[in-house]
Parts: C-alpha cells; sequence; structure tokens
C-alpha cells in the first residue's frame, strides 16, 4: 500500500510551523533546504508536488519582537503578514538551487466551497503544475476572520490534495507518527497504519501542538480522514523522514484509502466548517432529505435561528433538534420566516417565479455520518 506513495504522480506535501521555523520565531534555514532537497529530488523523477507550507505567523514573531504566538487574532494576522513574505521569500531561494520556481498561493475556506472561486484556484493550481511551477500554498491569514478561518492548514491541506486530484498526501510535522498516546508517555506506540475509524478507538490525540503549531494531533486526524474520504492515501510522518515517507519506506503512519469521492465542497461542509445558523426540519422534510435525497422545500422548515446570509453553511435539525445534515443556503436568514411551511407553487403565485426555488439545493447538502 506504501507504494501508493512512490508511484504518485501528483503529491500534496504539508509541512508544519514547528519543522520550519526556531523557537524564536524566525526561519531555520537548514530545515527549509533540506525539505527542498527532497521535494525537488522527487520532482526529478517527474512528479507534480503542491507544498502547502505553515509557518507565517511563526516566521513573523522574531521580525516583530514577539516571543510567542500572539493570543489575538489582529497581532497573529500582523505576524503572518510579514511571515508570509519571508517565508515565500526563503522558499523562492531554496528552490532555484535546482532551477525550480515558486508561486504563492494563498487561500481561504471560503474559497474551497464557493462554485466560482473553487474552480478558480482549481484552475490556477493546474496551470501552476502544468507549468512545472511549484505552488507553495497557506491559509490567507490576513484575511481570514475568525468564523471562516481554518487555523489549521493540514485540513486545508486535504482540500487541496482533493481539488488537485492528488494521488497522496503526505502531512510533515515534528512528530515521527501517530502515537496511541501522548508521545512523550512512556509506553505510547507508534500505529504503522489506519485502515478506518475502528483503528483510532482508544487513541489519545493531544489538542494542542508544539507552540507555534496550531491543532496538534486531532486536525492531523481530520485530515487524514478528509483525505481517504476522497480516496487519496496518507502519510504522517515527521519532515526529517519526508524522503522515506515519499520513497515508500516504513516510517510514520499510514492511513489507507477509502473508496468515495465526493465533491470537495461537500468534503468542506461536512467536515471544515460549522453552520452558521440552524433551520429545524419536520419529519417529512427530514425523511426527504437525509432518506430519499431530495432538495430542502420551504414547506418542510418549522423554525429557523441564526443570521446567516445566503450561500453559507446551515445545519439541518430534526424536529427533536439533532442535527442531520448541513447545506449552503439559498436565501438569507431574515427572508425565511415568511417562506416557512408555504408550497413553493404559492410562494411563486403570491411573491414571483424568484421564490420557485428551494431553499437548499440537493446538490449543496450533506448527510452527517452518523445519519448516511
Ligand atoms: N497521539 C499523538 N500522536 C502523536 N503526536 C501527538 C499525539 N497527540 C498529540 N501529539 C502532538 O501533536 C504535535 C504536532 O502538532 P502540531 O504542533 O500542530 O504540528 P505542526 O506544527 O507540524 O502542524 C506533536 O508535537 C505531538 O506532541
Ligand atoms: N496559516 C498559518 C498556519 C498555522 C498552522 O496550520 O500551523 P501548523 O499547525 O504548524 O501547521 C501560518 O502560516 O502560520
Amino acid at each position: 500500500m506504501r507504494e501508493q506513495i512512490s508511484s504518485a504522480s501528483r503529491v500534496v506535501v504539508k509541512v508544519g510551523s514547528s519543522s520550519l521555523t526556531t523557537p524564536q520565531g524566525v526561519i531555520d534555514v537548514d530545515r527549509v533546504d533540506a525539505l527542498v532537497d527532497v521535494l525537488a529530488a522527487r520532482r526529478r523523477t517527474g512528479t507534480q508536488i503542491v507544498l502547502v507550507s505553515s509557518g507565517a505567523i511563526a516566521a513573523g514573531l522574531g521580525p516583530l519582537g514577539l516571543s510567542a504566538r500572539p493570543r489575538d487574532l489582529a497581532t497573529q494576522q500582523a505576524a503572518a503578514s510579514v511571515g508570509q513574505g519571508v517565508l515565500v521569500a526563503r522558499y523562492t531561494s531554496s528552490f532555484a538551487r535546482y532551477g525550480l520556481r515558486v508561486g504563492q498561493v494563498l487561500l481561504t475556506a471560503d474559497d474551497m466551497m464557493r462554485r466560482s472561486h473553487h474552480a478558480n484556484a482549481q484552475r490556477t493550481l493546474s496551470r501552476l503544475l502544468e507549468l512545472g511551477i511549484m505552488p507553495v500554498v497557506n491559509e490567507n491569514d490576513t484575511v481570514a476572520t475568525d468564523e471562516i478561518r481554518f487555523g489549521d492548514n493540514d485540513r486545508l491541506a486535504a482540500l487541496v490534495a482533493h481539488l488537485i486530484h492528488a494521488d497522496a498526501l503526505v502531512l510533515l510535522s515534528d512528530v515521527d507518527a501517530l502515537y496511541d498516546g501522548p508521545p512523550s508517555r512512556a509506553g505510547s506506540s507508534r500505529l504503522a497504519e489506519v485502515r478506518g475509524p475502528d483503528d483510532l478507538v482508544g487513541v489519545e490525540l493531544g489538542k494542542n501542538g508544539a507552540a507555534v503549531g496550531t491543532g496538534g494531533m486531532v486536525t492531523k486526524v481530520q485530515a487524514a480522514r478528509i483525505a481517504t474520504g476522497a480516496g487519496v492515501p496518507v502519510v504522517l510522518t515527521a519532515a526529517a523522514h519526508a524522503a522515506q515517507a515519499l520513497a515508500g519506506a516504513d516510517v510514520g503512519t499510514f492511513f489507507h484509502p477509502g473508496g468515495r469521492h465526493p465533491g470537495t465542497r461537500l468534503l468542506w461542509l461536512a467536515h471544515a466548517t460549522t453552520g452558521r445558523g440552524r433551520i429545524t426540519l419536520d419529519e417529512g422534510a427530514v425523511e426527504a432529505v437525509v432518506t430519499r435525497r431530495k432538495s430542502l422545500l420551504p414547506a418542510g422548515v418549522v423554525s429557523v435561528e441564526g443570521d446567516f446570509a445566503a450561500g453559507d453553511p446551515v445545519d439541518l435539525c430534526g424536529p427533536r433538534g439533532r442535527v442531520v445534515a448541513r447545506g449552503l443556503v439559498n436565501f438569507d436568514a431574515g427572508e425565511i420566516p415568511g417562506l416557512m411551511g408555504r408550497s413553493t407553487r404559492e410562494l411563486a403565485s403570491t411573491l414571483g417565479p424568484e421564490y420557485e426555488r428551494e431553499l437548499i439545493h440537493r446538490d449543496d447538502i450533506v448527510i452527517l455520518e452518523s445519519h448516511s
């Protein structure tokens, strides 16, 4: 199965902040060069690689005179603004040693969901790869607010892997594998492979990562779930083992791919976002949406909560409040009370033909796992 990594012709490699920067908040040039050596060698074999690199915030700390990762979003964004430039400059000169050119791609969570942005990101990344450029992706930290932020690049990397139809995802961190408990605890042992959710039962995942990282193991395992759920195999290991991981050696943790290939937007909806509001459905609408996979019509809605706009993700709940699905809604929250419980035909005849549309189209609904 590890051959899936060694034979992959398109690979997404994600590297965490702690593997690129020093605790003093500056770039560790030797470690960046060592990673670039490995990626350039793989590139020479004809493999296309997209690098998803964290480290903007961490690399901005030193230049801003900060001794630790700031807590407030605005200062984090300022650090990211300074650090991203430094980071990409470093990659540019490091890849130039091999005659390779770098293209910076900054993405937000929204770019992964909204149809037009999503198609744009896909087109740009494909063109960069065709041109032989090494795309270096990061979250667009300076514009992402708390609610719409991924906050970690692990899940972003999984969505990028799906977006560009990658054959493999390699997650590089400061820890050499997933362990069944905190790696610092005596007796914790490495998981060489994960075949499915059952293999993760009882595994303790630390939320907090290294001082400069975010998300810890939780977001890495979520990322592995997103990618494998989209049919992409994943290896998680330390940046120092990148060469062996790419060669298919028995290092780190290998996550076996599943067979499904849902659209990236729906993957994003299911795993990487939270609803901006809640729409409660009657039993008939739950049955239609969850069991028969129909669109949600205003007639089946009994209440609405939250302040969302058309296009936002919202949670769909059954009559007893259980969340059963999530979808991208076609109306603003304020419009829905006037539409609830009414048939689309009646709405069209009283309010106009533009009201004949569904509240949420079935292509924009994802059934949450426990109900599928
Ligand atoms: N079960 C576990 N197995 C491996 N590492 C774990 C586990 N639980 C928590 N961790 C911690 O997660 C950290 C990696 O997360 P993070 O610092 O966010 O990485 P990165 O900056 O590379 O994205 C490791 O340093 C490790 O101590
Ligand atoms: N966009 C942020 C990424 C933060 C992040 O995901 O960090 P990490 O857990 O080190 O991968 C940055 O560049 O600092």
